[in-house]
């Protein structure tokens, strides 16, 4: 077996066009693990409505944080490639969920340098249907269909692992030293409630009111959303000896009007701002890249709710990136797996 790595973001539009920005939106929105309603119901959902409207808004939040390479999350992903090829002996490719980095270029890419096992490893710390999910299934389908001699070896979610909290706590407490704040807000991107009863292997335990979030041992976590985010948050402040009541959770990003996870981050900045707190930071543990959801919708559109009620100083404390640190911890996990097939062979 020759291995190679895949490492998969979510992808962005080719431009900042909106005809570019549809054509992306469009394949991103009709994932039926992204809008989970019956097909009829998503087309005219999706192409009926959304794509009518929400192209040339999407166009305008990308230019405003666009840079001359490109879009900053595709970027940033093919820096952090970049450096962990460098670190890793075998072939590390990166590809997107979504757009024209497809999956199937970025498995032929493996196979064309003789890879026969490819272990896959979505850029999320936390698992969602929409995201960990949308990216198993779909690399399931091109496998049977285009390379049905590969092995497949996928990569859990990595939100609990020790040496992931260290350089995730040790990148946002570099940000926060020597910063004098008031809160600090944990904002992850949301789904809707409705992806945490889908997830729900247990039938039915969650009971969405965040309490089975931090029952210990429940078999349901490993597919929660909910919790893995709320126990990325409880270990980084673990790890940095944050105080009660200095930090919190919320969720950002929420499309359409079915409830999602709350707290809201909008609100809840402007809550804040209107209780009193004039200095506030945000880090954004849910995405790896800093892209338009962390440049624009929070520090841009965050940082003006928080300046209209009162807020004084909004600090945003970038994604891990392609930060050294980040990189050589999945040079170390892809060092791991083969170590432990190496043993296994041995054995
Ligand atoms: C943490 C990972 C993400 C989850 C979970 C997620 C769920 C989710 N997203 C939408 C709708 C949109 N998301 C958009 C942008 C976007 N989403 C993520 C990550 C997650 N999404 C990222 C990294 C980005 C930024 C992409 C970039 O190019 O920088 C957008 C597009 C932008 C816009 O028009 O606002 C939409 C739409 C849903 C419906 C959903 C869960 C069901
Ligand atoms: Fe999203
Ligand atoms: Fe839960």
């Amino acid at each position: 077996m020759s291995k190679g790595v895949l490492l998969v973001n979510l992808g962005s539009p080719d431009s900042t066009d909106p005809k570019d920005v549809k054509k992306y939106l469009g394949e991103f929105l009709m994932d039926e693990r992204v809008i989970d309603v019956p097909l009829w119901a998503r087309t005219l959902l999706v192409k009926g409505i959304i794509l009518n409207t929400r192209p040339k808004q999407s166009a305008k939040a990308y230019a405003k944080i666009w840079w001359d390479e490109g879009s900053p999350l595709i970027v940033l992903s093919e820096r952090l490639q970049k450096k962990v090829q460098e670190k890793s002996n075998i072939p590390v490719a990166l590809a997107m969920r979504y757009g024209s980095m497809t999956l199937k270029k970025g498995l032929q890419e493996l196979v064309d340098k003789g890879v026969t096992e490819v272990k896959t490893l979505p850029l999320y710390p936390q698992f969602a249907m929409a995201t960990t999910e949308t990216i198993d299934v779909k690399v399931d389908e091109l496998v049977a269909a285009h390379f049905p001699q590969l092995k497949i070896t996928r990569t859990p979610a990595f939100y609990h692992r020790k040496d992931y909290i260290k350089v995730l706590a040790e990148s946002i407490g570099e940000k926060l030293k020597g910063l004098d704040y008031d809160h600090l807000l944990f904002s992850y991107h949301g789904v809707p409630e409705r992806h945490i009863r889908k997830s729900d292997i247990t039938n039915g335990n969650c009971k969405m009111n965040g309490k089975c979030c931090f029952k210990k041992g429940s078999e349901q976590h490993e597919f929660c959303y909910r919790h893995q985010c709320e126990i990325t948050t409880v270990n980084v402040a673990k790890y940095l000896g944050l105080k009660n009541g200095t930090y919190s959770t919320s969720f950002q990003s929420r499309l359409g009007f079915d409830p999602w996870l709350q707290p809201y981050t909008d609100r809840t900045i402007e809550r804040m701002g209107k209780a009193g707190v004039k200095k506030m930071a945000i880090a954004t543990p849910a995405f790896v890249s800093d892209c338009l959801e962390t440049l624009e919708e929070i520090a841009m559109e965050g940082e003006e709710i928080f300046h209209e009620v009162g807020g004084k100083e909004f600090t945003t404390i970038p994604c891990l990136n392609d930060r050294d640190e980040f990189a050589q911890l999945i040079a170390n996990w892809i060092e791991e797996w083969q170590v432990v097939n190496i043993d296994t062979a041995i054995a």
